[in-house]
């Protein structure tokens, strides 16, 4: 029989530490996710630690690519790709009791009420399998990023933010293809001053805490993720699941780190 146990981990974050340990006390599923081994009697003895979930926030406005360097990432690293704007989406696909609002919000460029968004980030988290993960677009708000502290009392260990010229975000979403609702003129140019209002404090926040590794999202796809690439190589966790050019390192023209 199988059992979800783990230890913390040095490199975890305060925060991070705190889910583990709430989740520890109260049970939930999400502590018990996290890593697995075969338990052996000894082990029953002493009382089973937590380890808290390796998360990345992946941001960026809107076209940055976001979504197509999270692909490149869960292809090499194998971190679970969790995107926001999709799980939403999913809601209006499935018409549930709040997929008409959603579906209100977005072709407006609007924010999701945080409680409604972190909630299903948490759903995905508690029935996964998987102790990394990359929540694509979110936090978008300062009070995003505030609700997820508080709902799933972690913080994130890397935020990665694509930053990306307005023309090229505005071509890339018209060129999106996807049969979006949100992909057109009207709605980018409101979503590009909701990015620059809401989302360029949340950006600051995370550079004021070390966390946030700034990426020049010009170039192309291959290019681009070169410079994600030594990030990830940096993180003793991730040193093993590399599998494309091993010796990069992180250069200083195209990815600032602020810690
Ligand atoms: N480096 C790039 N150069 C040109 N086009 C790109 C690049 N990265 C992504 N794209 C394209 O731009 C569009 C937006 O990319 P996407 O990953 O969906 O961005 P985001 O998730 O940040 O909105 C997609 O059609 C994608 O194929
Ligand atoms: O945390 C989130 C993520 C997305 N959205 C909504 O979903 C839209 C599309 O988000 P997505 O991340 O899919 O867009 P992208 O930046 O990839 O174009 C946004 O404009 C918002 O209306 C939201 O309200 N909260
Ligand atoms: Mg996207």
């Amino acid at each position: 029989m199988w059992r979800r146990v783990a230890s913390l981990s040095p490199m975890i974050s305060s925060s991070s530490r705190s889910l583990a340990l709430n989740q520890a006390a109260s049970g939930l599923k999400l502590g018990e996710s996290f890593a697995t081994h075969m338990i052996n009697p000894e082990e029953r003895a002493s009382p089973p630690k937590e380890k808290a979930p390796f998360i990345t926030f992946v941001l960026g406005g809107p076209g940055s690519g976001k979504g197509t360097q999270c692909e490149k990432i869960v292809e090499t690293f194998g971190l679970q790709h969790l995107s926001a704007g999709d799980l939403l989406r999913r809601e209006i696909a499935m018409n549930t009791k709040n997929g008409a609002t959603i579906l209100n919000l977005i072709k407006d460029g609007k924010i999701v009420p945080s409680e409604v968004t972190v909630k299903l980030i948490q759903k995905e988290l508690e029935s996964s399998d998987s102790s990394k993960f990359l929540i694509d677009g979110f936090p978008r708000t300062e009070e995003n990023r505030v609700a997820f502290e508080r709902i799933i009392r972690a913080d994130p260990d890397v935020v990665l933010f694509f930053d990306c010229p307005e023309e090229e975000m505005v071509t890339r979403v018209l060129n999106r293809n996807q049969g979006r609702i949100d992909d057109n003129i009207t709605t980018m140019k409101k979503r590009l001053k909701i990015f620059n209002a809401l989302n360029r404090p949340v950006i600051d926040y995370y550079k004021n805490k070390g966390k946030l590794y700034t990426i020049n999202a010009v170039g192309t796809v291959d290019d681009i993720f070169q410079h994600v690439l030594p990030i990830f190589n940096s993180f003793e966790q991730f040193k093993e699941s590399r599998h494309v050019n091993p010796k990069s390192t992180i250069s200083s023209s195209l990815v600032e780190s602020s810690s």
